[in-house]
């Protein structure tokens, strides 16, 4: 079902296009099996006590199911350790799906709601950080997200005590129930975290309309949206976003799976590709989705035709779109254009399938 004449990109050269994921939730890479090992470890008894129970858990009808299933998981999280070798485990599956830098978010008021103190989650995360560059190839940024369906004076008092415990933080997230809670409920948590000069992005558009995405924009002054799929809704919109190229990092098998499209031919991708918008794939949370970010690209890939140049678009968005510094963007840009002379349209058909085998 090829959609143009040039031939499409082979599974094993997506893996091996240097991109980075910026829409990614730590907790939300938590997989089954370490979900068990933790609980083991911590002596915690879960609801759904084993492999076989626990994926039967896994079928959800929109954000909110999904979101009971993922705060109840995090109950396992108990140490520094725990937080580590949960980051650890997504940076190893990250680099096996090409990834060289990574945007990991985590929702530091859900751990401290269990009663975990904040230096446990953000010390345990570090760690394994702090030797991604090293150990796996990965640059990394920290990103605390904060939960929309709380208040913000809860948002304000956890970001007030990530600022005094110097959180090795780049920027601040919104993420969790989004219909029903709009940006303007977080006008002076953006506002304090820009002052004490940190990156923004906010969640908007996944479930929420469009003019979520409008004021996420206008009253918090986010760089970036994570997801912004509804966008397509807006044509005014859609024609700002183009113009101001801002990032939308968009999660494919995420959205299937929580219903957010129906079916990944629906996807609106495709068409915010056409539309000029600044668009990178992301994996979002893959150990309930499905796949990481080389799932998320095969399976777009394999859907829509795509051929390597789109592929490159792709990667090249989620790069230029990132908080890495301009010379880590710089040598991340320069291995993707290596990547495009090995790979290019130009390339016969299998050459590149031929390299990579
Ligand atoms: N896809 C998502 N949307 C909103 N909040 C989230 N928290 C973790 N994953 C999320
Ligand atoms: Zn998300």
């Amino acid at each position: 079902m090829s959609h143009t004449s040039e031939p499409t990109v082979h599974p094993a050269a997506l893996l091996s296009l240097p991109k980075a994921e910026l829409h990614l939730h730590i907790e939300g890479t938590l997989e089954p099996e370490l979900i068990l090992e933790l609980a083991a470890r911590n002596g915690i008894t879960l609801p759904h006590p084993t492999l076989e129970v626990l994926r039967e858990q896994y079928e959800f009808s929109d954000l909110q199911s999904f979101l009971d299933l993922y705060y109840a998981n995090m109950a396992v999280l108990i140490t520094e350790a725990d937080f580590a070798d949960m980051t650890r485990a997504y940076l190893a599956r990250a680099r096996d799906s090409g990834v060289r830098h990574a945007e990991i978010m985590f929702d530091p008021q859900a751990h401290a709601a269990r009663g975990i103190e904040l230096s446990t989650a953000v010390n345990g995360i570090a760690a394994a950080l702090a030797s991604s560059e090293a150990e796996f190839g990965i640059s990394t940024v920290l990103i605390a997200a904060f939960l929309r369906d709380e208040t913000e004076e809860s948002a304000l008092e956890v970001l007030e005590a990530l600022l005094a415990m110097r959180a090795p933080i780049t920027g601040i997230g919104l993420d969790s129930a989004e219909v029903g809670h709009p940006p303007s409920k977080f006008i002076r948590l953006y506002k304090r975290a820009a002052e004490a000069g940190l990156r923004l992005t906010a969640h908007a558009g996944e479930e929420g309309p469009p003019s979520y995405v409008e004021d996420a924009l206008n009253l918090l002054g986010v760089e970036r949206i994570d997801h912004g799929i509804r966008a397509v809704e807006d044509r005014i919109l859609v024609k700002r976003l183009v113009r101001e190229q801002v990032p939308l990092t968009v999660c494919p098998l995420s959205n299937v799976r929580l219903r957010a499209v129906d079916t990944l031919a629906a996807h609106p991708l495709p068409q915010m590709i056409s539309a000029g918008l600044n668009v990178c794939i992301n994996s979002d949370d893959p150990a309930y989705f499905g796949g990481y970010v080389g799932a998320n690209f095969d399976a777009m890939a394999a859907e829509f035709a795509w051929d390597a140049a789109t592929a490159e678009l792709l990667a090249g968005n989620s790069i230029r779109s990132s908080f890495a510094p301009d010379a880590r963007k710089d040598a991340l840009l320069a291995e993707l254009a290596e990547w495009s002379t090995a790979h290019g349209t130009d390339l016969d058909p299998g050459q590149g399938a031929a390299r990579e085998s």
